[in-house]
């Protein structure tokens, strides 16, 4: 698809790809965001979303916001049936939620943190769009959040990278909408386990888990991930949408119920001193492993 080539030559740019742009070249809209490029193949309707916040593509309030913005204006597009999701750094989908935003800031700021986290959910985990997570490198804690809410997930196969929920690792918790989407994923036994010792899996493991449905060479991902959209898009939108809607309406009625609450939850939490130590700690350790 020409649309991989050009989004491959995209990475490229990324050193100065800091300003917002919108053009149109041969019918493809390329919107270069500062932290998502977001192109839309318009006969075909597939847009592919690619990451492009390096180091890390951590989740920082202004990611999380762009990312939701970004994916309700394709939701609102008539002309677009789906989205890859995937990653513009190499060696990297995204580190989850950014550290930083959880330190030394006030209660008014997580809580607006944590309202963009949940909106980032809800936005993806309902989107009516066939979604597909072409995972192209290391994908812990909140990355791997974005990944299981898609209806599909494809990895490279490359023994360096790992995926999982590894919050209990850093002395924090997954609230539970993070738990409630892993278990629709991979079943209660083994998020028990996983979410207990906090679990990065390789992409082998992660394939026998049911994390990820497929492993493909890294150079393959996005075709593998084309590959498969046409397949799911092949089936009506309507009847595809009623049965995703079925099987996720639970789960997103939880959190819609208890959202105010979880929010309070996770200000009373991140405020504590034991908790802003560990994370503190958690930054240092990441600093320290790299020197
Ligand atoms: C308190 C209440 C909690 C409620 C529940 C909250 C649920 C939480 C969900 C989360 O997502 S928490 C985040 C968990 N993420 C991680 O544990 C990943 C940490 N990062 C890594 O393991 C590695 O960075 C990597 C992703 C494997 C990449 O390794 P690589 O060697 O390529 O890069 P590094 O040298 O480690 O990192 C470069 C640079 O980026 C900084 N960084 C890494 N991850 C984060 C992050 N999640 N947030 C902010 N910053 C991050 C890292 O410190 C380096 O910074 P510099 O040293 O260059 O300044």
């Amino acid at each position: 698809m020409m649309i991989l080539s050009r989004l491959l030559g995209c990475q490229e740019q990324l050193g100065f790809l800091h300003q917002s742009k919108e053009e149109l070249t041969d019918s493809h809209p390329v919107v270069c965001n500062r932290n998502i490029l977001v192109e839309l193949e318009e006969g075909v309707g597939v847009a592919v979303m690619k990451m492009k916040s390096p180091p890390v593509n951590s989740l920082s309030l202004d990611f999380l916001t762009e990312f939701s913005i970004s994916l309700e204006k394709l939701e609102n597009d008539r002309g677009c049936r789906g989205v890859i999701l995937t990653s513009a750094v190499p060696k990297i989908f995204s580190a989850g939620l950014d550290i930083k935003e959880m330190c030394g800031k006030s209660a008014e700021h997580y809580a607006e943190f944590w309202r963009a986290v949940q909106e980032m959910w809800l936005k993806l985990y309902k989107s009516n769009m066939v979604t597909i997570a072409a995972i192209n490198g290391n994908c812990p804690a909140g990355g791997c959040l974005m990944a299981v809410s898609c209806d599909y997930r494809i990895m490279a196969e490359n023994p360096k990278y790992s995926i999982g929920l590894n919050e209990t690792q850093l002395g924090i918790v997954a609230p539970f909408w993070f738990k409630d989407t892993i278990a629709n994923t991979i079943g209660h036994r083994a998020t028990e386990r996983s979410l207990q010792l906090g679990l990065l899996y390789s992409a082998s493991d992660a394939l026998k888990i049911g994390i990820v449905d497929e492993l493909v060479p890294e150079e393959k991902v996005l075709n593998a991930a084309a590959a498969t959209m046409s397949q799911w898009l092949a089936i009506p939108d309507y009847a595809r949408q009623i049965s995703k809607s079925m099987m996720r309406k639970p789960t997103l009625d939880r959190l819609l119920t208890h959202r105010e609450s979880d929010i309070q939850n996770f200000v009373s939490f991140v405020t504590k001193d034991s908790i802003q130590k560990s994370l503190q700690t958690y930054m240092e350790s990441l600093k320290q492993r790299k020197g």
